[in-house]
């Protein structure tokens, strides 16, 4: 859990030299969200492993750029709930600010590295051109908020065509939670203005349960055209379904009942040297029984563990039909912000409750899905992906919710691991292959 301890930054990947994106824009901002939490992430780790279970709960701030307030709001006077932050430019709660031009356009990068919360972005009396998603163009649609979860990135345009003498809000409000956390807010400051808070109401964000409207967002979103297209037929189909667990007593999430449990020695060392013992060289199951109510808590809601990996082999299209459920409540289901390590998928749709071959597969969208590397599965619904299998190496695909993959949410895809010649030696600097680089250099 070492990101909601803060290990995590932005990386900006350039357009390549003489290359040009296909829109244009006049300066360029950044917005990195994230979650907080008062009590330390070892603690949180100790009460996830609990018997019973503790759980973390809602975080205490959400923050932009690593800035958050507690306890007030810089929007304290819109708000009966919560006091107003005195603005010291160097308070630890000052708000991030956004420096513009009048009549200008700015790409404002978002990325979202929260430990927990989903979020959606809204500026106010601006709107935003959503043009890239997760390093991928896509097609430019105009959206009035943007949800963002865990994992995701984004560019949107915002054009600075409002009233110049005022300065608006930037919040950003909790989806799929009951939120317990203010919104975080950063000030859009048009030049010359004070960087005070704006006077004008905040942004209102969609109701956190408002499910239509997020499903509406995740369907806008589709590749630019030009962009590569998936292959039409699949080689092989694995379908994931997450539930919410009791083994012995702990509660985990597993993926067909099967909770994850990370090995020690890397698998790539593990695998490659061809070492006995280090995981478990049974691989989980590619599916789960068509009689599973996902409307309801499972019905036998123990699991087991493992360290077994999905073997994929080289050039072949692999299709993931990730499968939500009810958790051990009667009445939750979950958002899911599922990332893949190694490789963009196309996204080829959501859909409720349980995925049918029959209903389902014939309208999966192959004419411009787009290409990400974090998709999100709804309460209840399915999400189905794809991507091919050309570039080796051993993948982590997980909840990008820190305490589920603590609590065993995700998978280990090892692809074509064969082809990998040599592996560097700090990939294998622990566990049980740790010895063997210590051999190693003193041979
Ligand atoms: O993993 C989770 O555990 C809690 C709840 O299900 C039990 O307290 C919660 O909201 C999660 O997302």
């Amino acid at each position: 859990m070492q990101r909601s301890a803060g290990l995590y930054g932005s990386l900006i990947v350039d357009v390549a030299d003489g290359e040009k994106e296909p829109f244009h824009y006049d300066g360029e901002l950044n917005l990195l969200l994230s979650d907080w939490w008062h009590q330390n992430v070892h603690e949180q780790e100790i009460g996830l492993s609990s018997n019973p279970m503790r759980w973390i709960g809602e975080p205490q701030s959400i923050l932009m750029n690593g800035k958050g307030q507690y306890n007030c709001s810089l929007a304290g006077h819109l708000s009966k709930k919560t006091s107003l932050c005195k603005l010291r430019a160097d308070a630890q709660c000052a708000p991030p600010i956004l420096h513009v031009l009048p009549n200008k356009t700015y790409r404002l990068r978002l990325a979202s590295t929260t430990s927990l919360a989903s979020l959606n972005l809204a500026i106010g009396h601006h709107k935003m051109v959503l043009v890239e998603a997760d390093g991928n163009y896509v097609q430019p649609v105009t959206l009035d908020d943007i949800d963002i979860y865990s994992g995701e990135s984004y560019s949107v345009l915002i054009t600075t065509n409002q009233n110049p003498s005022m300065n608006y809000w930037v919040s950003l409000g909790v989806r799929g939670r009951h939120p317990a956390t203010p919104p975080g807010l950063t000030i859009l400051n048009y030049h010359p203005n004070t960087a005070r808070p704006p006077s004008s109401p905040l942004p209102i964000h969609a109701a956190w349960d408002d499910y239509p409207h997020s499903k509406a967002i995740a369907n806008k979103i589709l590749a630019l055209q030009g962009s590569p297209k998936p292959p039409t037929r699949y080689d092989r189909r694995i379908y994931l379904l997450n539930t919410q667990n009791k083994i012995n007593g702990f509660t985990k999430w597993s993926i067909n009942n099967v909770s994850l449990a990370l090995p020690s020695t890397p698998y790539l060392g593990s695998i490659k040297f061809g070492l006995k013992g280090a995981f478990d060289h049974q691989s989980p199951p590619e599916n789960f029984s068509s009689e599973y109510d996902v409307m309801k808590p499972p019905s036998n809601p123990n699991s087991t563990v493992s360290s077994g990996v999905y073997k994929l082999e080289f050039g072949k299209t692999i299709d993931v039909i990730l499968q939500n459920a009810n958790a051990l409540n009667a009445n939750v289901s979950e958002i899911h912000p599922w990332h893949l390590h190694g490789h963009d998928f196309w996204v080829l749709g959501y859909g409720e409750g349980k995925f049918s071959e029959e209903k389902h597969s014939k309208n999966l969208n192959l004419k411009n899905p787009p290409l990400r590397n974090t998709v999100v599965i709804f309460p209840y619904g399915w999400t189905a992906i794809r991507f091919v299998t050309d570039n080796p190496g051993v993948w982590a695909f997980h909840c990008h919710i820190e305490p589920h993959l603590h609590m065993g949410m995700g998978v280990i895809f090892a692809e074509s691991v064969e082809r990998i010649k040599n592996i560097p030696q700090a990939a294998i600097g622990c566990g049980m292959t740790a010895k063997m680089v210590m051999n190693n250099s003193h041979t």
